[in-house]
């Protein structure tokens, strides 16, 4: 295909807002991996950089909030992102200003994953940094995508009253208040052969949730996961896709680079990005 100037027509243009991940799997490289997967063009506003690998994260610098604004302003002012996804966003000026682009530049599908630590454990956004999230980047979001933990966090509430179900629809209902239009509250955390997530929208109050099902994988290496389903979301929105037709695909994408993980390090190894595209042909023996 051309476009108007003879040229080749241009991909959806897919953003991230995130940290570095030194290692490769999650955060900004994992974005951009699974960005270039899908068939956008992606591009990467920088708000942190982590020294990190399979055993865990090390050390982790914010990057100056002038800077950010300086790299959302380069992107977004001659660009442009026909959808947006924010992952680590380590301090509250991080967070306000990629509100504030958001906001100025119009930018209407907007995922918010709510990223508060690395699989270690380790905090990747302090305290509140996080309440600047829910209060000032959420009720700007096509879809937030917590799992579990980040979803108690949110609510005030002991990870434990979030286990069945009933009680995760609940929860995901309760989440829309924080004025995202659509949660997509993830299952990788709670117990069970499948691995649930559960879709919710505002426009009917969360009454008819979306049960996004899958065989739970027996999978040791799994860094990246979240990162890699808000940014195969977002790549997804990039395309015009819907809020559910968007979760659907990019959970396909994750249990595909999953079933074909490899070790990395001593640790918690990488998802396989390239396994959707090579159709399955990965099953995680390799
Ligand atoms: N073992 C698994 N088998 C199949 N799907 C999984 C598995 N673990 C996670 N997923 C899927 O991966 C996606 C990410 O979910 P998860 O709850 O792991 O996110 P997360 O905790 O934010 O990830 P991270 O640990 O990278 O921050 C979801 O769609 C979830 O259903
Ligand atoms: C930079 C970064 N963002 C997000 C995550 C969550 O997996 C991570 N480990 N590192």
């Amino acid at each position: 295909m051309t476009d108007s100037r003879g040229g080749r027509a241009a991909p959806p243009r897919a953003l991230t807002i995130a940290g570095s991940d030194s290692g490769g799997g999650a955060g900004i490289q994992g974005d951009l991996k699974t960005f270039q997967e899908l068939g956008v063009h992606g591009m990467s506003v920088v708000t942190a950089i982590t020294a990190q690998n399979s055993l865990g994260v090390q050390r982790i610098a914010p990057v100056a909030p002038e800077l950010i604004e300086a790299q959302l302003d380069s992107v977004l002012g001659d660009i442009g992102a026909d959808a947006v996804k924010t992952g680590m966003l380590p301090t509250p000026e991080s967070v306000a200003a990629a509100a504030a682009a958001v906001r100025r530049y119009g930018l209407e599908r907007l995922v918010v994953d709510p990223v508060r630590t690395a699989k270690d454990g380790r905090r990747l956004m302090a305290g509140e940094a996080f309440e600047a999230l829910a209060e000032l980047l959420l009720p700007l979001a096509e879809l937030a995508t917590p799992n579990v933990p980040e979803a108690a966090a949110l609510l005030g509430v002991p990870e434990r009253d979030i286990r069945t179900v009933d009680e995760r629809v609940d929860a995901a209902k309760a989440l829309l208040s924080f004025g995202s239009r659509h949660v997509l509250l993830k299952g990788g955390h709670a117990e069970g052969d499948e691995c649930l997530d559960i879709l919710v929208a505002a426009s009917d109050g969360g009454r008819r949730p979306a049960l996004l099902g899958g065989p739970r994988l027996a999978r040791r290496h799994t860094h990246g996961t979240g990162c890699a389903l808000s940014s195969a979301v977002c790549a997804a929105l990039a395309g015009g896709a819907a809020a559910e037709a968007a979760c659907r695909e990019a959970k396909a994408f994750v249990a595909a680079a999953i079933a074909g993980s490899y070790p990395t390090g001593a640790g918690v190894g990488s998802l396989r990005h390239e396994a959707w595209r090579a159709g399955g042909a990965f099953d995680g023996r390799r």
